[in-house]
């Protein structure tokens, strides 16, 4: 068997793509649902449902910026107040995804009967997101990505949120609840459709499903259209929502449709917004858009794993990605080449001078999609080669001065050490040979995680792999090459700045030598 045969899904499970006749049939009924709760739309946008790609939006023909495209009733979109399982959620002090999860389950137990059942008729089952892999397919092909621990914790998370909030409340409620539509897979399903198609709608709502608005595709920093919400006073218990602006701050890590910050303002004052209308939300166009050209939305500004992470898809060359080196990684390269003691001390060195962030165990640092890596960790790596005269003398400063950061003695010393006032903050003076040798050692270390296929092994598995038929393999193969590249040029990096760093020193050296005339 072939590598890219290897990483196909094993278990035979492919979606089954919708044919042409029911994809124009689950459009129309879906217009019809919209017709009928109120939802106003361009006549100049196209809903294309293709059974390879889903449902795109297209402009039929020139539109201008600043136009409102569509209009959705809050009241129609689904949320935890809107839901016919509000008292249920809310009598059992749920809420948050976790409520929102129920609803949506409540409402598709209802079938037809369900005031949503012509908007969930045209979602997916459940999106396509790591999420709901099989621990196979996670530990098979996110292995040694950013994503891979991430999404074990989560299907542990989310399997805990279930056993311990959702079989109580069928318990409860088991006349209200039929526990078909509430089993574990049916919430991991409603989870995955919350990560890659909710809004957040204003402080009474919290965050919902919005039918229409979720039908814009994804484009990374070249989006056309912006999501609005007018936040309704007389609906919110909070007092501050007067200016009528969502309040971004309060989007929560995976939300779904990030907005960026300027979208809400900039928009409202550049559309023609019906004024104080509180009870719509609109999709409002940030540019012109030209005849037959896709109409994108923006779901933030996101690398790869985030993307696949939340939203089930990757772009290749995504300007946003990056590669993390925990700090446990560093401690095991460092571990192989000084005492344990002369580790630990170099690094709670490091602490103390207060360039370490987050808390002990999810230490990590940031390697650009330059290749660039954290100034924290050059830092690191500087003082771990310290010489040990140099290193007794910051050791004291600090232990002496308490807080670094106060002492301007202290200060001056680390400013001398890694010459760091000379350059401006620039990295050069970190990076010395032993420094340069450390991210080449490390950037091999973290590459060994990916296992023992190598980076051209990846990419000739993606061009072999179809992106229709074969999506888990497909982002997740983009994923690990996007990754990978990043090393490469982080050791492009270490070798360049050492070549720099060295012919630069050489330079002055000659140059004071030719001044001393020698
Ligand atoms: C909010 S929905 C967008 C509408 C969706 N295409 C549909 O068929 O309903 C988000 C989902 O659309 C797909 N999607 C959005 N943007 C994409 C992109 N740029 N490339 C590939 N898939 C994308 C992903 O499956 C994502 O989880």
């Amino acid at each position: 068997m072939s590598y890219a045969e290897s990483l196909k899904p094993w278990n035979g499970e492919k979606s089954v793509p919708l044919s042409l006749h029911m994809a124009t049939r689950r459009l129309r009924a879906f217009k019809r649902w919209m017709k009928s709760n109120g939802f106003e739309w361009s006549d100049a946008l196209d809903f294309v449902d293709t059974p390879e790609d889903g449902i795109a939006v297209k402009a039929l023909c020139e539109m201008k910026e600043g136009d409102v495209v569509a209009k959705m009733p809050k009241e129609a979109c689904l949320t935890i107040k809107t839901s016919g399982a509000c008292e249920i959620i809310e009598n059992a002090c749920l809420g948050g995804y976790l409520g929102l999860a129920i609803a949506i389950m409540y409402e598709r137990s209802l079938g037809e009967e369900s005031p949503w059942a012509g908007y969930l008729q045209l979602l997916p089952q459940q999106e396509s997101l790591p999420l709901v892999w099989t621990i196979d397919e996670v530990n098979h092909l996110l292995c040694g990505t950013e994503l891979h621990q991430t999404v074990q914790e989560d299907k542990a998370l989310i399997y805990e949120d279930w056993s311990e909030n959702i079989l109580p409340l069928l318990d409860s409620e088991p006349s209200k609840l039929n526990s078909i539509f509430f089993g574990v897979e049916q919430y991991f399903a409603a989870k995955s459709l919350i990560s890659s198609r909710s809004f957040e709608i204003d402080d009474y709502h919290g965050f919902g499903m919005v039918p229409l608005a979720d039908l814009f595709n994804h484009k990374t920093g070249a989006e056309d259209v912006h999501f609005t919400a007018l936040s309704s006073n007389y609906e919110s218990d909070d007092d501050e929502v007067d200016e009528g602006i969502v309040d971004e701050e309060a989007l929560p890590q995976n939300t779904s449709m990030d907005k960026t910050e300027e979208s809400v303002v900039s928009d409202m004052e550049c559309s023609s917004v019906t004024e104080d209308d509180t009870s719509m939300l609109e999709m409002v166009l940030i540019k012109d858009v030209s005849s037959g050209a896709e109409v994108f939305n923006t779901y933030g500004i996101l690398g790869n794993a985030a993307l696949l992470h939340r939203y089930g898809f990757t772009e290749q060359d995504n300007a946003y990605d990056i590669v993390n080196i925990d700090l446990e990684l560093v401690i095991q390269w460092c571990s192989s080449l000084f005492s344990d003691r002369h580790s630990r001390s170099r690094i709670s060195l490091w602490r103390r001078l207060g360039y370490s962030s987050g808390s002990e165990n999810s230490e990590y640092f940031e390697i650009s999609f330059d290749g660039e890596p954290q100034i924290e960790l050059l830092i690191l790596l500087f003082i771990i080669f310290l010489p040990d005269d140099v290193y007794n003398k910051l050791d004291l400063s600090v232990a002496i001065a308490g807080n670094c950061h106060e002492s301007s003695e202290t200060t001056l010393l680390i400013d001398n050490i890694f010459s760091l006032k000379e350059s401006k903050m620039s990295m050069k003076p970190l990076l010395t040979k032993e420094v340069c040798d450390a991210l080449l050692s490390l950037a091999d270390i973290r590459e060994s995680l990916y296992g023992l296929k190598s980076i051209e092994d990846d990419i000739e598995a993606l061009e072999k792999c179809s992106f229709v038929g074969d999506k888990k393999v497909y982002h997740s193969l983009v994923l690990r090459i996007s990754e990978r590249k990043i090393l490469q040029k982080l050791r492009n990096y270490a070798s360049k700045s050492y070549k720099i760093t060295n012919s630069s020193s050489a330079r002055k050296k000659l140059k004071r030598a030719t001044k001393r005339g020698i």
